[in-house]
């Protein structure tokens, strides 16, 4: 390391330094007031369809454990899922198998195409969620990302644009064991390392959501450096439930890199909160 050089400090408060914009007005997480959340009646139902032969591998980014996906060819009329793995794997969801893994409807225009999921959690229970509802914090909270790819030709394109991404939030709160969940906790052993990836086929990430997908939607950011100001977030109300063993496996298995990787709310600068 040359002499002189100061390790930048990777700490949320020190992001400013290196990214001006985390002092923007449209930065991410937030902590929504939900007596100051505004009814939009033009807000649609929103509409996940995912193809679960896409996902791909799991990855250790350094800061959160990811599912990555295969977002380059867009699968719809060309993939003819083979019903029996696909009805076997996906006992969650009886829903036909799709062709495509896009998030459509909700406060979206257009198509956005799933990128990758990863996790946010704390170093226990009772933190771990970024966003807060009325201050509550959640035990972890689960990020879906997608890009919008009708209107950009690539993911990276999207990321610096205002309505590049779109990222569905979904609340952890401790309780049931979540068998779902157990798919991606039970793999992360595999990719202790920072840099580490695993494959990973045949997840589908509707296993994940709650049944009601009512959520609250608001224009933000990504949550990690760069912060890009990109992200249409949609967080949905309904939290979905997981057991103080998955998160703590979770917590020892990657421990080392990723303990507390939730940002603090942001300043809300008069942005509006809706709900559908
Ligand atoms: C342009 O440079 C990049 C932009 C984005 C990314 N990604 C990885 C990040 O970990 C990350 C964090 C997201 S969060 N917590 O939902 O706000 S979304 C997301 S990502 O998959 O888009 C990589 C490079
Ligand atoms: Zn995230």
């Amino acid at each position: 390391v040359p002499v002189g050089y100061r390790m930048p400090d990777l700490r949320p408060a020190h992001w400013k330094e290196v990214f001006p914009v985390a002092n923007g007005d449209r930065q991410s997480p937030i902590d929504i007031k939900t007596e100051e959340t505004k009814y939009d009646p033009s807000l649609r139902p929103l509409n996940p369809s995912y193809d679960p032969a896409s996902a791909k591998i799991i990855l250790n980014n350094g800061h959160s454990t990811s599912v990555e996906f295969d977002d380059t060819v867009n699968k719809s009329g060309s993939f003819q899922p083979n019903r029996s793995n696909l009805l076997s794997e996906f006992s969650c969801s009886d829903a036909e198998p799709t062709t495509a893994f896009v998030l459509t409807g909700g406060p979206l225009s257009g198509t956005y195409r799933l990128r990758q999921i990863h996790f946010h959690w704390g170093s226990n229970d009772e933190a771990g969620s970024e966003h807060t509802v009325d201050g509550m914090k959640y035990a972890a909270e689960l990020h879906v990302v997608h890009w919008n790819a009708e209107k950009y030709s690539s993911f990276v394109e999207a990321a610096s644009q205002s309505d590049g991404l779109a990222v569905m939030a979904v609340f952890l709160k401790i309780g049931e064991c979540n068998p779902q969940l157990s798919k991606i906790t039970d793999r992360l052993d595999t990719i202790r390392i920072k840099g580490k990836k695993a494959l990973f086929t045949n997840f589908d990430p509707r296993c994940l959501l709650p049944k009601s997908l009512d959520y609250w939607t608001y224009f933000g950011s990504l949550t990690v450096p760069p912060l890009l100001e990109s992200v249409i977030w949609i967080v949905l109300r309904e939290p979905i439930s997981v057991c103080s063993e998955q998160l703590s496996t979770a917590e020892d298995e990657v421990a080392c890199c990723l303990l507390r990787n939730f940002r603090p709310p942001q300043p809300l600068r008069g942005r509006e909160v809706r709900r559908n």
